[in-house]
């Protein structure tokens, strides 16, 4: 089988390239470069690029290093941009899977492989309709598949993930027994090739800084002040500055560049139980019918190993989807998207943007 292996630097990426080899598999290694824009990279880039060389040479596979900086530019950036200046919440590490790694990247170099295999932890699984679903992987404290809700059948389909049986514990013991020179390496934090800066300083330097009130929403009272609703999130509790604590973010007037807040551990203003949906998006389509709606689902509203429960219902005349969750969930942030599991938590099924009250 022809295979195109996504290598990061990372050791759950060696960890692959060890595995593939042993499944007498003869990889390409690709390494992604997309650099910050102005100053051309990262400081941990080169290391990567010598690990993954290093890589190429112990187990003979091909490398190659390839640019998708224009392209994560011109789509990923600008959607997180354009989604904060709306005061919503973005994920850009959603948007990166479905548009860079396995959107464009397909595009250019992976169209030629018969496999792209990464090292995420997810998996694929035959559901019983035959068709290829994503699922979750063994380690439920390490799954990725809140970051792959966007991705769709065809990219799915193609897709290897060969430590996805594994607990993150087994991959750093496989890596230490193999000698990678990664094995002990920290794993890679925040978003996406944006990981090594600072979110805010990056918000910082395309929206500027603009103060406005904060405001507790209870009563009305202005009890201090922020540089900008767009370093704020709903449900967001450290960073606000202020004292007499804890303090939620409980909303945002974007118009008027309010923050609006609450008071106490557990007040119900940070808590709802209904998600409307936007743009609901089914990976491998479902295994359920029109008329089994609503059906109970698991899902995620942020990446978190925890499951939430609820039902999923559809609209007979709009179409529109919307969870109801059994238990109530702190900081619904709209903007943010809403994975959808089946009940046992093992098919992935797909994901929407969770929007405002229809
Ligand atoms: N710069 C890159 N170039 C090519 N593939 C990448 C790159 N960054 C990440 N990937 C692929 O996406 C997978 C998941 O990336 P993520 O950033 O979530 O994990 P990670 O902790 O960096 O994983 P790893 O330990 O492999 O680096 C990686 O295992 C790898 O297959």
């Amino acid at each position: 089988m022809n295979i195109a292996a996504l290598v990061s630097g990372g050791v759950d990426s060696a960890v692959v390239v060890h595995r593939l080899k042993e499944r007498g598999e003869d990889p390409t290694l690709f390494y992604i470069r997309i650099g910050m824009e102005g100053d051309g990279g990262d400081c941990s880039f080169e290391e990567d690029i010598e690990i993954v060389t290093w890589l190429s040479h112990k187990y003979g596979c091909r490398f190659e290093e390839v640019s998708l900086h224009k392209e994560y530019w011109e789509h990923v950036i600008e959607y997180t941009i354009d989604s904060v200046k709306r005061g919503l919440t973005p994920n850009p590490d959603m948007m990166c899977n479905k548009l860079i790694k396995f959107g464009f990247f397909e595009k250019y170099w992976g169209k030629d492989f018969d496999k792209i295999a990464t090292g995420h932890y997810a998996n694929t699984t035959i559901g019983p309709d035959n068709r290829i679903y994503l699922s979750t992987a063994a380690d439920k404290q390490k799954d990725q598949t809140y970051f792959l809700g966007q991705i769709n059948a065809l990219q799915v389909s193609k897709l290897l993930f060969p430590i996805g049986d594994l607990q993150k514990s087994e991959v750093r013991q496989i890596a230490i027994e193999t000698k990678l020179p990664n094995a002990r390496r920290r794993d890679s934090q925040g978003i996406c090739f944006l990981g090594k800066i600072n979110y805010n300083d990056f918000i910082k330097r395309y929206l500027g800084e603009k103060k406005g009130a904060i405001i507790e929403l209870e009563t009305g009272r202005k009890i201090g002040e922020h540089n900008g609703f767009w370093f704020h999130t709903i449900g967001q509790r450290k960073g606000l500055g202020l004292s007499g604590g804890p303090w939620y973010v409980t909303g945002k007037n974007t118009d008027e560049n309010i923050i609006y807040v609450s008071n106490g551990y557990e007040t119900e203003k940070q808590y709802g139980k209904v998600l409307p949906l936007d743009g609901m998006h089914f990976i491998s389509g479902t295994p359920w019918n029109e008329h089994d709606y609503p059906v109970e689902v698991a899902f995620k509203n942020r990446h978190t190993p925890e499951f939430s429960r609820g039902t999923l219902s559809r609209h007979e005349l709009t179409g529109a989807y919307s969870l109801h969750s059994e238990s109530p969930i702190q900081g619904i942030a709209p903007g943010q998207f809403a994975v959808i599991y089946d009940r046992e938590q093992r098919l992935c099924l797909g994901s929407g943007v969770i929007t405002t009250e229809r």
